[in-house]
């Protein structure tokens, strides 16, 4: 990865995921930002770090930046792209993260002529471990494809799809995926009260065993099944366990269940 500074970006939305790759870039040395963000609240963090403004109305004149993150809701595009034409058919790129929004649609608000990329990244960004798939629009040229995976790696891990209606799945699977793991720990918790250990200590040991586990995922050359085997001692306790989750109806089918619904609504949000 180059150690050039990152260039100038503007960010559209500074809430829980245009907040969290903020907070990455601005780690990995990103020094020029404006943040257009209707909540000062929301922005607070950033104080010093970035120039935040209300309203496009208030992007401070003569600030070119490279790429325009579109990191609002999907059901704020409408309302908002439109203010950002002016920036799009010059050299900027547009990195989308909204959820569902296609390609076509937002080119037609930013007036048909944009340079989109449609990306989808996680929270974990926030402490650059995220993971974000991107795929590139009509008239993204290599240096833009190359700039946004600059941006994408400074965050986490990247990967591209050329085939835009992958990214529904993927929305369904990183995208959300962090918040599956944090509901297990929030279970994990819960059942850990429910059999009389203190609630601090329930919560401890449930925040510290996903987080482990996802940091011996991360450092082993073990795959994750391997890794679930290594606990599972034969006849032991952790095999009760997983008879019970493993079950063909239980998180095999819960867990199908959950992706394809998240799916349908990344389809739905399309725009
Ligand atoms: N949260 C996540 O883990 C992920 C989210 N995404 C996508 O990222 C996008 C943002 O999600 P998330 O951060 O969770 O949402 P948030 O609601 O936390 O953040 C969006 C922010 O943008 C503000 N906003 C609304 N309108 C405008 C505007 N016209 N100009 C600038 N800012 C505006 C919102 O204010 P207000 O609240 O008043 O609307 C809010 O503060 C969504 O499209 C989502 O699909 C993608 C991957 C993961
Ligand atoms: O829930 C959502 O719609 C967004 C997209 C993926 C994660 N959060």
């Amino acid at each position: 990865m180059s150690d050039a500074p990152l260039p100038p970006l503007l960010l559209v939305g500074c809430g829980k995921m245009g907040g969290a790759m903020l907070a990455g870039w601005l780690e990995r040395g990103l020094t020029e930002a404006v943040v257009v963000e209707p909540h000062a609240a929301a922005a607070a963090a950033f104080a010093g770090k970035v120039t935040v403004v209300p309203e496009p109305a208030a992007i401070p004149a003569g600030f070119r930046p490279a790429a325009v993150v579109l990191a609002i809701k999907p059901q704020e595009a409408a309302a908002t792209l439109p203010a950002f034409a002016r920036l799009a058919g010059s050299e900027t790129l547009f990195l989308s993260i909204m959820a569902g929004r296609a390609i076509a649609g937002m080119r037609a608000l930013l007036g048909g002529e944009a340079a989109v990329i449609r990306a989808m990244p996680n929270t974990p960004a926030a402490v650059r471990q995220g993971f974000t798939v991107a795929c590139p629009g009509p008239g993204v040229t290599a240096a833009q494809r190359a700039l946004a995976d600059r941006l994408l790696s400074a965050i986490g891990e990247s990967a591209w799809v050329e085939e835009e209606g992958l990214i529904d799945p993927v929305t369904a699977v990183s995208g959300g995926g962090p918040a599956y793991v944090f509901l297990l720990a929030e279970l994990m918790e819960a059942a850990a009260i429910e059999q009389g250990l203190p609630p601090d200590l329930a919560r401890r040991m449930a925040q510290a065993t996903v987080a482990g586990s996802g940091a011996l995922l991360a450092a082993s050359a073990e795959d994750s099944a391997q890794l679930r085997k290594n606990v599972t001692s034969p006849k032991g306790t952790t095999e009760r366990a997983l008879a019970v989750l493993m079950a063909p109806e239980a998180w095999p089918a819960l867990m199908s269940q959950a992706i394809a619904a998240a799916t349908a609504r990344s389809r739905e949000l399309a725009g």
